[in-house]
């Protein structure tokens, strides 16, 4: 029997394959992790074959580790750290430069180029993304331009783009498919929300050709098979980037319905169903997924930093000796004593985008303790996931009554029982912690009949905490108004 799913996780620091059954149980993990080079200040690389061989590697350990056969398996779905950008030669399948990572900041300079020509609006209002180099479109033109022949390379159809959704399928089926799906897609830069098609003023402006371009599809649904891995090909039939599928995992179907990965970042998306907003708020409208024609949207805000502010206590200033331990310090003072810590380490994301921002620690005094510190950091994550949450319950006009949570840091009960008492809305804590694979092995099995509807997904969902918010209103009020202080005066510094 056909009874399994496999997800590939294709993450920024790790590729993971997880094993699910029918009722979404993780029968195996498989993690490798990746190296990222850092070739100048603010450049992130990695080796995208390095990202392949992860993949086929994680892929036969988890079978191995299970022993559950390749027939067993009835579908692969793919969910991938998304906008990381590779070009390959169509011939060879080498890749003519590194992956550029999402983080890398290398291709600003088009960014600042389009800006000062008011490029900025039109881009926003087709794409419903910040013209920032966050997204594949700049990171292609920088390839096209740094590696000799690129541009006319690609223009006589001999090179491919993919972020590494298209880079694995393409790869999986032995160059026999070249597609991406529409939540891939959508960060591109290149996508009208509209259309859901490549739209022609934009790739004229970026001057990139339509034949390196993946074919948009639906997320859910065949795409190949695999070829030349296992005795018997599997069908490869979710592409979906994480943070969509983590949304799809946590059963975020309706509208209005919210979920926060903390992470490294924080990624907070909205499910907007038919709806494109455009946010007035400095939130990135996408889609979230395309089920059979039906494509849901989302708004999304992403604050760059939040776990890796407790891995900074922990290895940058040692003051804690695992994330974990974060908690119980917390937990030996009442409250920060006035302490504010604003971990914009590497800026500010949304609401307030200010790439220079630097961090800070505010509200110092002679008594000030470790655990002070420690406290506000952990609540500088939930007071940052307040911003974006207060900005799209402005754009979206729906009041969030309860988020749905998951990521490393979620693991923390005090940060949620903070977060739910700050922003006075119930945070839901599911069994399953892998929601961002388990999103794509729903979105695998819908398509080939494992789970026959959404409906019969929406039933798997379980609750394993629920915070109830407790803090006095003008309590709530004060702290709110203490951070807004705190990101002011480092905005102005
Ligand atoms: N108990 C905890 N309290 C606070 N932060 C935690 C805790 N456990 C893990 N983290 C943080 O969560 C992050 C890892 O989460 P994860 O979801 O694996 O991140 P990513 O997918 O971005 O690599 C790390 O930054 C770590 O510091
Ligand atoms: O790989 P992650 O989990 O850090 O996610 C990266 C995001 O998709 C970037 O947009």
């Amino acid at each position: 029997m056909q009874n399994y799913i496999m997800a590939i996780d294709q993450g920024t620091t790790s590729t993971r394959a997880i094993l699910f059954d029918q009722q979404s149980n993780i029968i195996g993990i498989a993690q490798k992790e990746l190296e990222n080079y850092y070739p100048h200040p603010g450049w992130v690389e990695q080796n995208a074959n390095d990202i392949w061989a992860s993949t086929v590697g994680v892929m036969f350990e988890v079978l191995a580790k299970t022993g559950i056969k390749d027939t067993q398996i009835a579908a692969i779905g793919i969910t991938n750290q998304r906008e990381t950008t590779v070009v390959w030669d169509k011939e060879s399948g080498q890749p003519i430069y590194f992956a550029i990572v999402w983080q890398s900041r290398q291709s600003d300079s088009y960014c600042e180029a389009f800006k000062a020509q008011g490029l900025e609006e039109m881009i926003k209002e087709k794409t419903g993304l910040l013209l920032d180099p966050y997204f594949s479109a700049s990171k292609i033109r920088f390839i096209l331009d740094h590696v000799a022949g690129a541009q006319e390379r690609a223009e006589r159809g001999e090179l491919l783009f993919g972020t590494m959704d298209t880079w694995l399928l393409w790869k999986l089926s032995q160059g026999a498919k070249h597609m991406s799906d529409v939540s891939n897609a959508s960060r591109t830069m290149l996508m009208n929300l509209k259309t859901l098609d490549y739209d022609e003023e934009l790739l004229k402006l970026w001057n990139i050709p339509r034949c390196m371009l993946p074919e948009i599809h639906d997320t859910s649904e065949v795409y190949s098979y695999t070829s030349g891995l296992f005795d018997h090909p599997i069908p490869i039939a979710a592409l979906v980037g994480d943070q969509q599928a983590a949304l799809f995992g946590q059963t975020c179907f309706d509208a209005g319905n919210v979920k926060n990965t903390y992470g490294t970042g924080c990624f907070l998306l909205m499910n907007t169903k038919e709806k494109i907003i455009h946010s007035q708020h400095g939130l990135l409208t996408c889609v979230g997924w395309r089920i059979k024609g039906q494509t849901a949207y989302v708004l999304e805000g992403s604050v760059f930093v939040a776990g890796a502010a407790i891995q900074w206590l922990r290895d940058g200033l040692a003051i804690i000796s695992s994330s974990s331990e974060s908690e119980s310090r917390a937990k030996q003072v009442n409250d920060c004593d006035g302490v504010y810590v604003v971990p914009s380490f590497t800026g500010l994301g949304a609401p307030y985008w200010k790439p220079q921002v630097k961090g800070g620690i505010l509200g110092l005094t002679r008594g000030t303790k470790q655990e002070h510190i420690i406290r506000a950091t952990i609540e500088s994550l939930a007071y940052q996931t307040s911003d974006v949450v207060f900005a799209m319950q402005e754009d979206s006009g729906l009041a969030i009554k309860k988020m749905q949570v998951d990521g490393g840091a979620s693991r923390n009960d005090f940060l949620l029982q903070f977060q739910s008492d700050i922003l006075n809305t119930q945070v839901i804590r599911s069994t399953i912690s892998e929601t961002t694979a388990l999103g794509a092995a729903y979105l695998a099995g819908l398509a080939v009949g494992v789970w026959k509807h959404q409906d019969d997904i929406r039933k798997q969902f379980q609750v394993a905490s629920i915070f109830e918010p407790m803090m006095e209103e003008e309590n709530r009020i004060a702290h709110l108004n203490g951070w807004k202080r705190a990101i002011h005066a480092i905005m102005e510094f």
